[in-house]
Parts: C-alpha cells; structure tokens; sequence
C-alpha cells in the first residue's frame, strides 16, 4: 500500500499542499484565487488541486490558528471531510470573523490538510447495547460541581 498522496493540479496557478517542516502533521494548502471575504461573511475559494489518497485514509481541512489570531480567518465547516474517493478540485470554505474585509490572494496558505486513518466499519442494528461504568452518562455527568 503506497502512503503517498497524488496530487493533480487543475490550473496553472495552483500550488502542491507542502509541510513546512518533515513531520509536522499539517500540510499547508494554497489558494489558486483571488477573493475578498467582507466582516461577517464566507467564501469558498479554490485550490485548484485534486487529489488521490492512500486506501482508508481522508483528508481533513483545518484552520491555520497564525490566519485565526491575525485576522479571525477560519474554515467554516472545520474540519472539512474530503473523502478517499473524492476526484473533484479542493474547495476550502473560510469565514471571516474579523472586523475587517480579508483579501486573499492566490498563493496564500489559507488551510491545512491533515491526512488520517477512516476505518471503513460496517454498520448493522442491534437490540441491546453492551454494559459499561459510564452508561448513558454524559453532558459534564463525570464532574463534581454542576457548572463543569
Ligand atoms: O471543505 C471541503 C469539504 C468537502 N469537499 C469535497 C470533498 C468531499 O469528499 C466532498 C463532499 O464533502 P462532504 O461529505 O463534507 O459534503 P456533503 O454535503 O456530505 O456532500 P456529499 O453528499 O457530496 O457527500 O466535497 C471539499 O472540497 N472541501
Ligand atoms: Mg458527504
């Protein structure tokens, strides 16, 4: 099984997703568009990329923080999902909470792309779930206090 990610590049302005250093988790994804995002508003920009990823893998879309904190830039349905057998250009989907108009400009690093494990589980009904210490204990049930 090859763990490498072909990618294919749909115009000429688009650039290869690239790890600024060898193993950080996160491989940067460039914007192949010019666009504004206003205050308040989102936009889907392109990458102009598709891409071929390793059986039982995804590729989850995440916010760069430096785009967040800087600008309040982030990506509006975090982490996007894109599937193993997804053949379509990447889009990336940002928001713009800031309380200034953000330009984005091709070749900006405007997401980055984290590749993962899917298991591929079947699903089937069954009637009685197995027993467990916290049984349908959840929403904060584990803490002390009522407030945390
Ligand atoms: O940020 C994203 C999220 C998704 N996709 C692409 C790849 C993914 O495989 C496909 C479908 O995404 P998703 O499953 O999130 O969307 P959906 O609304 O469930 O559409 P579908 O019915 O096509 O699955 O769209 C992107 O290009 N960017
Ligand atoms: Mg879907």
């Amino acid at each position: 099984m090859t763990k490498t990610v072909g990618v294919k590049r749909l115009i000429q302005e688009a650039r290869l997703p690239h790890r600024a250093n060898e193993t950080d988790a996160g491989l940067d994804v460039y914007a192949a568009e010019d666009k504004w995002i206003e205050a308040g508003s989102y936009e889907t920009i392109r990458t102009g990329i598709a891409i071929e990823l390793p059986p039982s893998t995804e590729a989850q879309i995440r916010p760069r923080s430096g785009l967040a904190h800087k600008f309040g830039i982030t990506v509006l349905n975090s982490p996007g999902t894109i599937d193993e057998g997804y053949r379509g250009e990447i889009k990336i989907m940002l928001i713009n909470h800031g309380k200034e108009a953000f330009q984005v400009e091709v070749g900006m690093r405007i997401a980055q792309m984290v590749i993962a494990p899917v298991l591929l589980s079947p699903i089937k009904e069954i009637q009685e779930l197995t027993e467990t210490p916290r049984g349908e204990g959840g929403f904060g049930s584990s803490g002390l206090r009522d407030d945390v």
